[in-house]
């Protein structure tokens, strides 16, 4: 099993929304920048469905491998299964740790986004992986995105669920990274940092040289 907090150090999330140019491109840019970790998060306005999205999904994992970093799929269990993805990542109206578990292979890692302690504790219990924090800023990349916790959130939940690898994610940039590695997590997942940035090779570049490998 790879050492998942070192892997979420650097974790781009991205759909084909989530910007102008071929999402393959951006990602490979990214990839070259030095991100430790992938998230393919088709959702919202426009996004691709069915053979569509499966092709995407499977041209992206195997960029993401060409360069050894994990694939994670956003959501979708069945797609991630169905392509060998090394991962999912699900929200708290998702489908549920147990049930994914019970379908995948056993070094499938799961990931389960929490905004408080007591979803960062439920999803201890419930086997996660690793969480998703926040969000720790405002964001107007996620429609329905809850408030804001701040820092303050990340200590918190920090101090609730021990060792569980945490990954901040949220209006994250890079000059937010130092604050958010004190206040206790393993990593920034961005969306727009890297995936609108003018190069993100530079952008995803510039994070990694914020986040020391632990
Ligand atoms: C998926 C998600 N979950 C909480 S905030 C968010 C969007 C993050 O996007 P950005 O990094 O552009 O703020
Ligand atoms: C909502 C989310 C929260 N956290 C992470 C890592 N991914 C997501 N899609
Ligand atoms: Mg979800």
């Amino acid at each position: 099993m790879m050492n998942l907090k070192r892997c979420l150090r650097v974790y781009l999330i991205m759909g084909s929304n989530n910007t102008v140019r071929d999402p393959l491109s951006v990602l490979e840019e990214a990839l070259k920048g030095g991100i430790t970790l992938f998230q393919y998060r088709e959702k919202g306005a426009n996004a691709k469905v069915g053979q569509e999205k499966k092709e995407l999904a499977m041209k992206m994992k195997r960029l993401c491998h060409k360069y050894s970093v994990p694939f994670i799929v956003n959501d979708d269990v069945l797609l991630a299964l169905e392509i060998g993805a090394d991962g999912v990542h699900v929200g708290q109206d998702d489908e549920i740790v147990a049930s994914i578990k019970a379908q995948c292979p056993k070094d499938f890692i799961i990931g389960v986004s929490t905004t408080n302690s007591q979803e960062a504790n439920q999803a201890v219990k419930d086997g996660a992986d690793y969480i998703g924090v926040g969000p720790i800023y405002a964001t107007d990349t996620k429609e329905d995105v809850k408030l804001p916790i701040g820092l303050e959130g990340v200590a918190e939940i920090r101090s609730t669920v021990g060792d569980l690898p945490i990954v901040a994610i949220g209006g994250i940039k890079t000059s937010h990274v130092a604050g958010i590695i004190q206040a206790g997590a393993d990593g920034v997942s961005v969306i727009s940092a890297i995936s609108q940035a003018k190069s993100p090779k530079i952008a995803a570049r510039q994070l990694a040289s914020l986040i020391n490998p632990s």
